[in-house]
């Protein structure tokens, strides 16, 4: 911690700090000073507990290159400098305050795997006054460390002749283009939806979504309405809590896909940029691959999927002709392969963190793709951003940080539908399962929708596989590797699961 650097900024707002926290170190507790955090690029992670009802502003140095100004509401992004993200959550009765680093393809590309061992991160919040635009001024990284403290009277000269001059003579520019823009714009608006173009919260979402979704096709707006009739309700394939999907057929390919637009909450559109922040790194066979996406209009940014024909396995179990055994069978194991991938083959690993039924997607096989990564935890911090149910498991009601142990717990809720016909009341219907294991009666919950038509030594497996999964206590809970041994071996059930 770098003392009480106020050099780092002009501003005309009251600042305002409060107590921050890095880790499990509990920084003292700053009125009316910034400060710069020196900390180790793997562990930053700031987190605050006051309760926030300001507008908060950041300012983040990458290791060469001007900052990054991030706030609540906007993130500005220079080609050298690295994105961050920044979210607050509900923690309890207190609001907590999260940021951490997304560094985009390209910008690997750019510097390879070289992090820098440290980051320098200047960090304040203000209390946002008249001003709508607070100026904020960041000392170069060069810099960082010495003396930067300035006579107050070539901070004025500065602001004056530095800031005031080109600002009046960029204006002076600005006019004398602006009605020929204004032509342009108007000839384009009637192409396009409503955009806020001189909107520099729009400007920086659409840098952020183009460097997290560098490599995706982006479609035109145009292109999606077109192939969903408008997003009309007879092509919608289903409706979230976040989002709406519809089945889109592009005329000239005949290609279907599912597009998924987001809905025009605040919430909704964090869910798009968490969705997209995991799903842009992530490949594999029983996971929904993203083809495309769309941000034209940023107050309903969309994700372009395959198209699954047979939607989600919640569809599939409760509201269509029976699901068959060797398809449920089929089910567990391609979303336990899902969990191994994003567990154990992605690095750093990420954590769905609402897997269920509603989240799987069938595809003409059944063979399923699991989707829906808009509350996935993408690195660490793992901090799960929704609200808890009775389906989370204990150790959820107590912290908000998870592990993919979470993931474990919701699969075993996940298996035991796939095997019984009611798994309402959770927690009881769990001890009812294993006072019938107790007996060797387990076979008595089996979905009587199957007809009996099942391969009995697969479903003790699966049910026993759903019962280790949610075990309460995060220890005993196997991981997906170990299910995923359980359900594919050749070994005899009882040996395996016990
Ligand atoms: N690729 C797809 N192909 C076919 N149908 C899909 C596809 N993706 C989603 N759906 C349908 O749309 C529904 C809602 O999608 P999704 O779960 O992704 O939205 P959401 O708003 O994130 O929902 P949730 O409330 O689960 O968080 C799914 O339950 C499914 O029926």
């Amino acid at each position: 911690l770098h003392g009480n650097d106020s050099s780092a900024l002009i501003c005309n707002l009251s600042l305002l700090i409060s107590a921050f926290c890095v880790e499990n170190v509990t920084l003292p507790s700053f009125t009316n000073k910034s400060f710069t955090l020196l900390v180790p690029f793997q562990e930053m992670i700031i987190k605050s507990s006051v309760s926030f009802s300001k507008e908060l502003f950041f300012s983040v140095q990458g290791s060469n290159g001007p900052a990054l100004f991030l706030s609540s509401q906007e993130l500005l992004l220079d080609e050298n400098v690295l994105p961050l993200g920044l979210k607050m959550f509900k923690n309890g009765s207190n609001r907590c305050l999260t940021v951490w680093l997304i560094l985009p393809r390209n910008w690997i590309k750019k510097v390879g795997n070289q992090f820098p061992p440290f980051l320098c991160l200047n960090f304040a919040t203000f209390e946002v006054g008249n001003t709508t635009n607070p100026v904020i001024k960041c000392r170069s990284l060069k810099s960082f460390g010495s003396d930067t403290s300035q006579p107050e009277k070539y901070e004025k000269e500065f602001i004056v002749l530095g800031v005031y001059t080109p600002v009046l003579a960029i204006i002076s520019i600005i006019s004398a283009v602006f009605s020929y823009l204004k032509k342009l714009f108007q000839k384009w608006k009637e192409n396009h939806p409503e955009i806020p173009l001189s909107d520099t919260t729009a400007w920086t979402r659409h840098s952020f979504y183009s460097y997290l979704l560098d490599g995706f096709h982006k479609f035109t707006y145009r292109e999606l309405s077109l192939a969903t009739k408008d997003f009309h309700y007879s092509e919608t394939l289903g409706t979230g809590r976040y989002a709406s999907v519809y089945r889109a057929i592009f005329p000239g390919s005949n290609a279907t896909y599912a597009v998924k637009r987001f809905d025009q909450s605040p919430t909704s559109k964090f869910s798009f940029e968490i969705e997209a922040t995991a799903i842009h790194r992530l490949q594999h066979d029983k996971i929904l691959e993203l083809r495309g996406w769309c941000d034209e209009n940023l107050n309903e940014p969309i994700l372009v999927y395959d198209y699954m024909p047979n939607k989600s396995l919640a569809d599939a179990l409760w509201n269509r002709e029976q699901l068959l055994w060797p398809h449920r069978y089929k089910i567990a194991v391609g979303v336990a392969e899902a969990l191994v991938y994003i567990h154990e083959e992605c690095s750093p690993k990420v954590i769905h963190g609402d897997v269920r039924d509603g989240n799987v997607m069938l595809d003409a096989d059944f063979n399923p793709k699991l989707g829906d990564f808009g509350l996935a935890m993408s690195g660490p911090p793992y901090i799960l951003w929704r609200e808890t149910t009775e389906l989370d498991p204990p150790e959820c009601q107590l912290n908000a940080f998870v592990t993919e142990k979470l993931d474990v717990y919701l699969y075993g809720s996940m298996v035991l539908r796939l095997c019984c016909e009611r798994t309402q009341g959770l927690t009881i219907f769990i001890m009812f399962l294993r006072n019938l294991k107790l007996e060797g009666e387990l076979l008595r919950v089996v979905d009587r929708r199957l007809g009996g038509n099942y391969n009995e030594e697969e479903m003790l497996r699966l049910l026993n596989v759903g019962l280790l999964c949610l075990e309460e206590d995060i220890q005993k809970r196997p991981s997906m590797k170990q299910v995923l041994q359980i359900l594919t071996s050749e070994g005899d059930t009882e040996e395996l699961v016990l």
